[in-house]
């Protein structure tokens, strides 16, 4: 990757006393969109605030654009933050909303006001310039809020959860759209947020929190094929990764060398297979608890000896019924082996 956009080196951040980010080490490299994926309260929000300078560091440094920015006020750092409410001035038109950053900067009025129009028809919201924000959809708002981050030319943009107020439609339309207003500007960009399909979809690479420590950093394709940690093989994938002691199944064909010791096997529920516990085959025995149908999909809840829960999506035409029994495969190339105690990924050979 090239040179660097942000960094953060050791960086601990605390409200009252109360350390919430340990000593997070974190680089984006210019021009990447990165995601800080993790559950509420892991830290992703303050990530962000500790970039911007609204809240101070209680160790460590903080870069942006290979610059040293930590001791310097949030006006000085050349960030723009869109938060998850928008912000906009009630009072204000869109137009003045927008240009309201150069103003407070001296930009010559008559110069705010072009830069505020090319900013609005980068995002598309030029035909909404004389409204006030009360008389905007939350999508269009949306965009008012990122042209007026736009504006500004910052180094880097800080994203904390903007899509998260949108309906389902609007929010998967946004975010290709911010995707491709990335990819257009070669923006450096921070993006937060909770939804793992929005960091996938988006990310050219994800960091996932956990109680304010970075679990891992990867391409959407690393965390979603190599996951690091149980924790974040479980956060990404919906139902989550099946997770089984070692010793409640045997996946077919050869494991991988290495593998040994107390571990734990995970697979995700499209890797499992079912078959009629009468056909003869490999597998282990399993009863199927309930059947979720998603169109064409469909989710079976099963349980298999020594009581663990397995999920396995099959398609929506070959379901099983509920209470009926069946065999249960997986194969090798599938797991993910996670040592018992640690959680961490057990890397074979
Ligand atoms: N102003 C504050 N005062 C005290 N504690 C705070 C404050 N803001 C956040 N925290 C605490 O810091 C921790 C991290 O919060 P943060 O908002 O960064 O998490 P998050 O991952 O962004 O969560 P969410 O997805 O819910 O926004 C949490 O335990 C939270 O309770």
């Amino acid at each position: 990757m090239s040179a660097t956009g942000v960094a953060l080196a050791g960086v601990s951040a605390a409200y009252r006393g109360t350390e919430v980010l340990h000593a997070v080490d974190l680089a984006v490299a210019r021009g990447e969109l990165l995601v800080v994926l993790g559950p509420s309260g892991a830290g992703k929000s303050t990530v962000l605030r500790v970039v911007a300078g609204l809240e101070p560091v209680t160790g460590g440094r903080v870069l942006i654009a290979g610059r040293d920015v930590t001791a310097l006020r949030p006006g000085r750092r050349n960030v723009s933050m869109v938060f998850q409410s928008y912000a906009l001035f009630p009072h204000l038109t869109v137009a003045e909303n927008i240009a309201f950053g150069l103003e407070v900067r001296d930009v010559p009025r008559a110069a705010a006001r072009d830069r505020a129009r090319a900013a609005a028809e980068t995002v598309g919201c030029a035909d909404l310039l004389g409204r006030r924000p009360g008389q905007l959809s939350g999508g269009e708002r949306q965009r008012v809020a990122l042209a007026r981050a736009l504006v500004r030319e910052p180094d880097v943009f800080l994203l904390d959860e903007p899509l998260s107020n949108l309906d389902q439609a609007l929010r998967v339309e946004m975010r290709a759209e911010l995707r491709a207003l990335h990819d257009r500007l070669g923006a450096t960009m921070v993006h937060v947020t909770h939804d793992q399909t929005e960091a996938l979809v988006l990310a050219d690479r994800i960091a996932v929190l956990r109680d304010g420590r970075v679990e891992q950093v990867g391409t959407p394709d690393e965390i979603w094929h190599r996951p690091a940690s149980v924790f974040v093989a479980r956060f990404v994938g919906s139902p989550a990764m099946n997770l089984l002691p070692a010793d409640a199944l045997t996946p077919t064909g050869d494991p991988p060398p290495g593998v040994g010791g107390d571990t734990r096997l995970g697979f995700r529920p499209e890797a499992v297979g079912l078959a009629d516990l009468a056909s003869t085959g490999d597998g282990g025995a399993a009863v199927v608890d309930r059947v979720e149908v998603i169109g064409e999909d469909a989710y079976a809840y099963l349980t298999v000896p020594g009581g663990h829960p397995v999920v396995a999506r099959v398609p929506a035409a070959r379901r099983p019924a509920p209470g009926a029994a069946v065999r249960v495969t997986v194969r090798w190339p599938d797991v993910h082996v996670f040592d018992a105690t640690s959680g961490r990924r057990v890397d074979p050979a």
